[in-house]
């Protein structure tokens, strides 16, 4: 497992020059994401791990697996604080809630302190709400201005949706321009609800972007982000530390 921030120096990296890791299948894809992510909390020592929780359906069986007998005693959930990288905005106990997924297979079978987890608010009022997550975040990092150097987030997961956007940075949506915010929302095209979305901004002030994606339906979408350099959402994802897609066979191909 590679911890080396400084190995890639100033710049960081970006979707298309991260490393990418591809297993036999979404059982060895969630084995290796669970221990990699053991093995940053105890790397943190007595300090904070911070982790930015993906939705949709790829990660569910990660999740399940960090809340599974095999991983949840060895965790120290203490000091891990989840945070999500996106939010449909639908109740909590709403199925399509992101929070409510992460809720059923991680949280629900887990010992970890009420005030370690930090769900995206769900308000009428999309700009209170993502203003409200932003606030959170800023007196949790200590400053309202991102520092290089000093990241925000240990990991943000992230998901690949086939129309290429991630978290909820959909195509053709302004929160793709926001340079400023930390959070802030969007109401996609074809997607049933209003999103609240961490932005391009926050997701970069990180110590590791891991893409975890599965699936043959994702195969060429991932070829055209990270091969052909299309315009998608996705290819745009920049952090200061190190990028990984991880991938299973039927997305990643040999
Ligand atoms: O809508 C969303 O989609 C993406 C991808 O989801 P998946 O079901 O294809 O894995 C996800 O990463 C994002 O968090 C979610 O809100």
């Amino acid at each position: 497992m590679s911890d080396k921030i400084e190995d890639i120096g100033e710049k960081g990296h970006t979707a298309t020059t991260g490393y990418v890791l591809v297993l036999s299948d979404v059982i060895a894809q969630a084995e290796y994401l669970a221990s990699s992510i053991l093995h940053h909390a105890e790397e943190k020592k007595g300090e904070p791990l911070r982790i930015a929780l993906s939705g949709g359906s790829t990660p569910k069986r990660l999740y399940e697996l960090l809340g599974s007998s095999e991983y949840t005693d060895r965790m120290p959930w203490h000091k891990i604080h989840l945070f999500f990288g996106d939010e449909r905005m639908v109740p909590h106990t709403d199925s399509d809630s992101n929070f409510h997924m992460v809720k059923e297979s991680l949280l629900a079978h887990i010992d970890i302190p009420f005030r370690n987890v930090h769900p995206m608010p769900v308000l009428d009022d999309p700009v209170k709400a993502a203003e409200i997550y932003q606030a959170e975040l800023q007196a949790i990092y200590g400053s309202d201005t991102l520092q290089k150097g000093k990241p925000l987030f240990d990991i943000v997961l992230l998901g690949l949706g086939g129309d290429g956007h991630t978290a909820s940075l959909f195509p053709g949506t302004p929160v793709l321009h926001e340079q400023e915010k930390w959070v802030s929302w969007s109401q996609p095209s074809d997607a049933p609800h209003k999103r609240m979305t961490l932005t391009y901004p926050a997701i970069a002030s990180s110590r590791f972007v891991m893409f975890v994606v599965s699936g043959e339906s994702k195969a060429q979408i991932i070829r055209e982000v990270r091969d052909e350099n299309k315009p998608y959402p996705s290819a745009a994802i920049t952090t200061e530390g190190e990028l990984h897609w991880i991938l299973d066979r039927a997305a990643g191909g040999e």
